[in-house]
């Protein structure tokens, strides 16, 4: 796995690497899988992909992450990156479900269009201040899942509670992964996750099988880094 680290420039940076990689693999495989975090990350990337003609037609959009709420609440990462970018196809999860129930009908939406074993080509993630990714918390038992692809949680520390996830089996076998970092609150997780080896965060466990993670972090959120 190869690691960049990239301090500045945001917006401009996504914006570039989404292309890219929508380009490649759209000439190589007809079309583009990414799988989309909500929280601060969909205004980057709409402010990213301003400058680009994307033809989202062979686009296959998942969301990383969910909260289980109807698709027009506040909290929806649906709503936020339709909101941000109406014209991403983006898959959306079955609210009116139990979080169970929720989460097996997003896998079977995952494999009709990925398969058994979903390679993304892309990763957008986000990290919070606790080093959360996804909705995988530090110390949650769904840190170990190793069978679901996408995984219900019913005790999220962040609100709100009840929350599907996609889950490190899946994470793990994509091909590029971009974490998107802004903000001061996130340096001291950010200094643990980049400069020690042994980082339990789960950002510091998307730990791509092959392929290249891209870490994109304003000024504020790298400061603690030794440069
Ligand atoms: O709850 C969530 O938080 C993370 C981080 O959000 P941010 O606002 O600190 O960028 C986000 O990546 C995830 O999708 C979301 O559900």
């Amino acid at each position: 796995m190869t690691v960049n680290i990239h301090i500045g420039s945001v917006p401009e940076r996504l914006g570039q690497a989404v292309y890219d990689a929508s380009q490649q693999a759209i000439r190589e495989r007809g079309q583009f899988s990414v799988a989309i975090s909500g929280g601060s990350l969909p205004k980057l990337l709409a402010a990213g992909l301003k400058s680009y003609d994307v033809d989202v037609g062979k686009w296959n959009v998942f969301l990383a992450d969910e909260r289980v709420v109807p698709l027009d609440h506040d909290d929806s990462n649906y709503r936020e990156i339709r909101f941000r970018i109406p014209s991403l196809p983006v898959i959306p999860i079955d609210p009116s479900l139990s979080s169970d129930e929720c989460a097996s009908e997003y896998t079977t939406k995952l494999v009709e269009k990925l398969g058994e074993s979903p390679k993304f080509d892309m990763l957008l993630l986000g990290l919070g201040p606790d080093g959360h990714t996804c909705s995988l918390f530090p110390g949650h038992s769904l840190l170990q899942e190793k069978t679901k692809l996408v995984a219900p949680i019913t005790d999220s520390p962040k609100p709100p509670p009840t929350r599907v996830t996609l889950t490190y089996p899946v994470l793990n076998a994509a091909r590029a992964a971009v974490f998107v970092v802004t903000g001061a609150s996130k340096a001291d997780v950010v200094l643990d996750i980049i400069e020690n080896e042994e980082s339990t965060f789960p950002g510091a466990l998307v730990k791509l099988s092959e392929g290249t993670v891209d870490w994109l972090f304003d000024e504020a959120a790298a400061s603690k880094l030794s440069k």
